[in-house]
């Protein structure tokens, strides 16, 4: 077993950590889908068909497949990360004291699967077991009302938790609806036998930043998107922590629209090769970027903003960053962004995981020499997130 580490963007792809979306998704309703951060209801057979495919894209070119829940429930088997989980389920400010101890109570007898499925999929006001003792709160609420709420979006394993080098940090997740994502990676990370002695880097309670913002684009060279999710200082902190224990020599600060469109840097970039991205046309000349380096006695140097491509490819130390765009034509640009196009996983240098309806973009990039792995995800696409925002590296091969 391959000791975890990942130092760039396209380094052949080992190991990766995805989730098959469950039960989780069959709460989303029209009434909750914004505030829980999809666009539409998925129909969840057939996103887990799609996720299937997905993960045997990924195995067969020969990348082990890590499962959420599986790695969830292994963690759980120990006492202390029950203990944890069990915590991390209960508000006690939302239940009052009286439900949330009888909730404590019952969750603590349970076994690890069946509390990995209520971090996940949250319980409802009904599905809450009868317990003693009268609880205002039990008898005000509606049945369908969430007393643990579910997490759909952790379908996207990339926001969530990021190795930079042989580190991981867990992220700090912008969104109520997601917060609670992190106990749960803060538990494998902590107790799945495979990451006990995992080194972190950051903290969870830092600054918000989320790792479909964070870009290895090449070894010690992190680009940061600062926009809708992760705060300047977010990316301020990481760098510093990043700096402090040696993972990179520079960090890229590169500002983004504060839209859904474009909540993440990885909706309008990722990188396809060694030294080649697929960018949305419109981000391609106006994007910019501030760049950090360790200066002395722990202070910080920034510099800029200059032009992103210009301040990426001297980072990197190539003359140049060779840019594939989804397509000139406006509308099908600005359509295919929305649809993921520009959120392709790298299984190595030139092969990429692409969504199959982002037909303009796909072409542009085999013409290119890129080879496109297509995948459906009209179901999993509902949710705003392409191949690279589902998927979470553990290990990658260096890059010759
Ligand atoms: N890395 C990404 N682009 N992730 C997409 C996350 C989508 C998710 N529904 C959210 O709003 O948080």
């Amino acid at each position: 077993m391959r000791q975890p580490r990942v130092d760039s963007e396209v380094g052949p792809l080992r190991t990766v950590l995805l989730h098959r979306p469950g039960n989780e998704l069959k709460r989303l309703t029209p009434r909750n889908n914004d505030q829980l951060l999809f666009d539409s209801i998925p129909w969840v057979d057939r996103a887990q068909q799609e996720h299937d495919a997905f993960a045997e894209v990924l195995r067969g070119r020969g990348v082990e497949v890590l499962l959420l829940v599986e790695m969830l429930r292994a963690a759980l088997e120990d006492d202390r990360a029950h203990a944890a989980g069990v915590h991390a389920a209960v508000d006690e400010l939302r239940l009052g004291q009286t439900l949330a101890d009888s909730l404590r109570s019952h969750l603590s007898g349970v076994d690890a699967t069946t509390l990995a499925e209520v971090l996940t999929c949250g319980v409802t006001f009904e599905e809450l077991p009868a317990g003693e003792g009268a609880s205002l709160v039990r008898k005000m609420h509606r049945p369908h009302d969430f007393a643990v709420d579910p997490l759909p979006n952790l379908l996207f394993t990339r926001d969530s938790s990021v190795w930079i080098g042989d580190r991981v940090a867990i992220s700090s997740l912008a969104m109520p609806a997601r917060r609670r994502e992190t106990v749960l990676l803060d538990l494998i990370y902590a107790y799945h036998p495979r990451f006990r002695h995992a080194a972190r880097a950051y903290g969870a309670h830092s600054a918000p930043v989320e790792g479909g913002d964070v870009m290895l684009l090449a070894p010690g060279v992190l680009a940061i998107g600062v926009g809708e999710r992760t705060t300047a200082a977010g990316a301020e902190s990481l760098a510093r922590s990043v700096f402090a224990d040696d993972l990179v020599h520079t960090v890229l600060a590169v500002p983004i629209e504060q839209e859904r469109a474009t909540m993440h840097l990885d909706t309008v970039c990722t990188m396809v090769d060694r030294d080649a991205v697929v960018m949305y046309p419109l981000a391609r000349d106006s994007l910019v970027a501030f760049t950090m380096r360790p200066g002395h006695d722990g202070s910080l140097d920034v510099s800029g903003p200059e032009p992103f491509l210009h301040a990426a490819a001297e980072a990197m130390g190539i003359e140049k960053l060779r840019v594939i765009d989804t397509g000139l034509d406006p509308v099908t640009a600005e359509r295919e962004q929305w649809d993921d196009g520009n959120n392709t996983l790298a299984l190595a240098p030139g092969v990429v995981v692409g969504y199959e309806r982002n037909g303009e973009t796909n072409a542009r990039l085999e013409e290119a020499g890129i080879e496109v792995l297509a995948i459906a995800g009209s179901e999993l696409g509902s949710g705003r997130g392409g191949p690279r925002c589902m998927s979470c590296p553990v290990v990658r091969d260096p890059i010759e």
